[in-house]
């Protein structure tokens, strides 16, 4: 790890220095044989000079080069001199090779080329796997996994902020370029405008790593292109006069049909911001965690830094958890002591809550690794839970439960703060599935003849969707095919503006927009008509 070279230029460097050193040694055996010695420097200066060039080393290097070699050459036609100069060179590669160690950990830690290569290679694998930046970091590429800490953390940040201002960079690149180049090197244009826009990284070092990097997208041809760019775009570009980036047409369209044009454009600047921290505290808050106390309960942590460095983390204290996805448990009620079935419940935010609040509960998740997640947020809290890996659509319990928790699957539009790389690679026909899977988890729970809630028994629906079709549309069917009623909750903090006519609750991520915005939530209460 600690010998691993980031920096392929430098690599390049000394594989052309040690040559340089031994041409230099076998310099008194050889010279006899060549007439010119100038004829020998002059090639020897330029080969390195051209081969600087074409490795990346610049021009102006190259040409330095050149000319300070043919003095070295010259010089070296007497014996002291040659001497002199070979040890200098023997001397410099011993320390330059003693460096290498340094530089890699110096360079990992900081604004350099190891994070963006991994951000470059994040970014490729959720395009070409359509799977979300999460999904991709739980199986991380090597230029990721490798990474100390710090470097990961900004490698993740340069690739979600990279797909969150794709939008505003295709505005501004657009204007620079006379055509799109292949997908792989616009990428790297991205990246890097974004990163000297947003993120407030040195342009200097951004356009040199964008010209490694579009080499390493496989695109050598194009890294004069984007040299040409980056530095046309780097200084006094007005980054916020390009428009807010709109959400892909299916979406776009569902929302404008859902709550109007206006909404549906605050909805989209609230998207430019990532999402705030926000804890599920479990007891009285820790010493020396600050935050402010949101009205339904959260706490929202102003500057978090590392999580796991927080007071209460170790003794399990809190978890993190949306200000809205701590609502669903909430409006269940009061359930110390019932059994509660927590149905779709990994990675285990809302089991925690149940458990916290004294219910037994059943945590059920058809997916191993996410309930991997589950037990081990169990175990930091000291929490307790049954955990079950199943289908919900095929498991029976032996006793009917008190009440449920449903979070069904969904399509996550309501995260896009935290998930800006999910319009993406979510499509319209993801999410008819989706559908399709919420009604039947609904009829799950609400048939009596499946034997999973008792008579008399509630029901919390909850999805962090946008869409009606996952939230109000799924209900109203759910009306129609069983004998229950929604329950408007009874919650304090709740704003009047989040109830919803049919009784349900919706959160948008334009609401609350002085604490910061939240998620977008859809809750519902069910119980069965007595
Ligand atoms: C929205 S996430 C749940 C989040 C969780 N409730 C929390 O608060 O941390 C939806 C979950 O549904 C699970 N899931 C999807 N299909 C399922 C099925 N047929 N049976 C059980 N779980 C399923 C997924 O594995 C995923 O963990």
């Amino acid at each position: 790890m600690r010998r691993q070279v980031w920096c392929l230029s430098e690599i390049d460097g000394d594989a052309l220095f040690l040559p340089i050193a031994i041409a230099h040694w076998l310099w008194p055996f050889a010279s006899a044989q060549f007439d010119g010695v100038l004829v020998f420097g002059l090639c020897r200066a330029a080969g390195i000079g051209f081969g600087q060039c074409a490795l990346g080393g610049g021009g102006q290097g190259g040409a330095a080069l050149v000319l300070w070699d043919c003095g070295a050459v010259v010089w070296c036609r007497t014996l002291v001199g040659h001497w002199v100069f070979s040890l200098q060179q023997a001397f410099a590669l011993i320390y330059r090779a003693g460096l290498k160690g340094q530089e890699t950990l110096l360079m990992a830690d900081t604004f350099s080329l190891a994070p963006r290569a991994a951000a470059q290679d994040l970014i490729a694998a959720v395009l070409g796997g359509r799977r979300s930046l999460g999904e991709v970091i739980a199986r991380a590429p090597d230029s990721f996994a490798a990474l100390p800490p710090e470097a990961r953390a900004r490698a993740q940040r340069l690739a979600s902020e990279t797909f969150r201002h794709a939008g505003r960079a295709d505005h501004h690149l657009r204007r620079a370029l006379r055509k799109a180049p292949p997908e792989a090197a616009m990428w790297v244009l991205r990246m890097a405008v974004i990163e000297m826009h947003v993120l407030g990284a040195p342009a200097h070092g951004v356009i040199n790593d964008a010209v490694d990097l579009t080499r390493r997208a496989g695109q050598p041809r194009l890294d004069g292109l984007v040299n040409a760019v980056l530095r046309q775009l780097g200084e006094g570009l007005d980054w916020a006069a390009a428009p807010v980036p709109r959400l892909p047409g299916w979406l776009r369209g569902a929302l404008q049909n859902a709550y109007g044009a206006k909404v549906t454009a605050a909805i989209e600047a609230a998207h430019l911001l990532p999402a705030p921290l926000d804890l599920t505290l479990r007891g009285p808050r820790p010493e020396g965690l600050d935050g402010v106390a949101l009205p339904t309960g959260s706490l929202r942590l102003r500057d978090p830094g590392q999580i796991s460095a927080l007071p209460g983390y170790d003794a399990g204290q809190w978890w993190v958890q949306d200000a809205a996805a701590a609502l669903p448990v909430r409006v269940l009620g009061d359930v110390t002591g019932l059994r509660v079935l927590d149905l779709c419940a990994a990675p285990g935010g809302k089991t925690m809550q149940l458990a916290a609040q004294g219910a037994q509960v059943t945590a059920l998740d058809i997916s191993d690794a996410r309930m991997v997640r589950l037990r081990e947020n169990l175990l930091r809290t000291g929490l307790q839970a049954e955990t079950v890996i199943a289908d919900a659509l095929e498991w029976r319990p032996d006793t009917p439960f008190d009440a449920i928790l449903l979070d069904a699957p969904c399509s996550a539009t309501g995260t896009l703060r935290r998930h800006p790389e999910l319009p993406l690679i979510r499509m319209k026909e993801d999410v008819k599935a989706l559908q399709a899977l919420q009604a039947a988890l609904l009829d799950r729970v609400l048939d009596p003849a499946q034997g999973v809630l008792r008579s008399g028994g509630r029901v919390v629906y909850c999805t962090c969707s946008l869409l009606p079709s996952e939230g109000s549309d799924q209900i109203a069917a759910a009306l129609a095919r069983h004998s229950v009623q929604v329950v408007p909750p009874d919650l304090p903090g709740l704003p009047d503006a989040w109830r919803l006519p049919d009784g349900c609750v919706r959160t948008r991520p334009d609401y609350w927009a002085e604490f910061g915005g939240l998620d977008g939530f859809f809750i519902a209460l069910l119980q069965h008509r007595q």
